[in-house]
């Protein structure tokens, strides 16, 4: 005996009823499997108090209820991915989101070519020298950064992180002038290729008091963030950096440098959640613009531009 929705019903009960039904079964796929099978998944049978009934759809109307059954459940899914994302934080949205702009910027041809050991390394004395470029401007932007922060900051510990990166940078220049002179890289007669003068350009355009301090701490965590990411690469298990460069992917790539990335990305998220959609909306445009400036810069240390 078997049990379905609570009616008793035997098997030759079953048997008869669809041995009576046959006739109208010859279109169906449950005919093909077999006089005696009962139905699976595709008749539907219906059951009432009163008579007990096969309905079966015929076969052309089955790839359609298909169809729907995977719109239903490719909806479903799309619902769930909705509600998780909900979940998630703005910048790891952003990231699912724009995957393939952050891997430009975070696996570089040129910090890739660092990692199996083949980079040019006049291309890593001209990124040298125009990083030491870029880092002098970084600095009145970070300075800019922390003015906004005492000024708009809702959490007075974001100062002291700030401040922390700009005594990072203070560090960083002296790394520039000791790192240049060992690869006999002269400072003061690089001259500022185009697109390190563009991308300063933007770091002073971000400047401005009219940037939101959520707009511009979020630049700050993406332009940190992507070295970071880019030399931790360098590092990680299975590269075959040179040694003579080992020391410029720590300077980015290690554990220390990671945890304070991860500071400003939560202060970023926390701040984001807290902004109505036209600030988000700027902020994620100004992520966008700093990852594209990054793989510009790449770019150009390659010699491209
Ligand atoms: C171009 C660039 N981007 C980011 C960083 C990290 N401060 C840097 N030094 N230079």
């Amino acid at each position: 005996m078997i049990r379905i929705h609570n009616h008793k019903l035997t098997i030759s009960k079953l048997k008869m009823n669809y041995a009576y039904h046959t006739t109208n079964l010859k279109n169906t796929s449950i005919f093909r499997r077999g006089k005696y099978c009962l139905p699976r998944t595709r008749p539907q049978i219906r059951f009432s108090t009163q008579c007990l009934e096969f309905s079966t759809i015929p076969k052309e109307k089955t790839s359609s209820l298909r169809s729907i059954a995977r719109e239903k459940e490719e909806e479903e899914v799309e619902k769930k991915m909705e509600e998780s994302n909900k979940e998630m934080l703005m910048i790891q949205k952003w990231l699912n989101q724009h995957n393939e702009l952050y891997t430009s910027a975070t696996r570089h041809p040129f910090t890739l070519s660092i990692r199996d050991g083949s980079v040019d390394l006049s291309a890593f004395k001209r990124w040298l020298g125009q990083d030491y470029i870029f880092v002098r401007a970084f600095v009145p932007f970070v300075a800019s950064l922390l003015l906004k922060a005492w000024k708009e900051s809702d959490d007075d510990s974001d100062i002291e992180v700030i401040l922390g990166g700009i005594a990072a940078l203070n560090d960083e220049v002296s790394w520039f002038k000791r790192e240049a002179s060992k690869w006999s890289v002269s400072l003061s007669s690089t001259v500022p290729q185009k697109t390190n003068l563009e991308y300063c350009r933007f770091l002073e355009s971000l400047m401005s008091p009219e940037v939101d301090y959520t707009v511009a701490v979020t630049a700050f965590w993406a332009i940190e963030a992507v070295y970071q990411e880019s030399y931790a690469h360098c590092l990680s298990d299975g590269s075959k950096t040179p040694e003579e460069l080992k020391e410029t992917c720590r300077r980015w790539g290690n554990d220390g440098f990671g945890q304070y990335c991860h500071t400003l990305q939560n202060i970023a998220n926390r701040r984001l959640e807290k902004s109505p959609e036209a600030i988000i909306s700027k902020a994620e445009a100004t992520v966008m613009r700093v990852l594209e400036y990054e793989v510009e810069f790449w770019n150009m240390s390659r010699g491209e531009t």
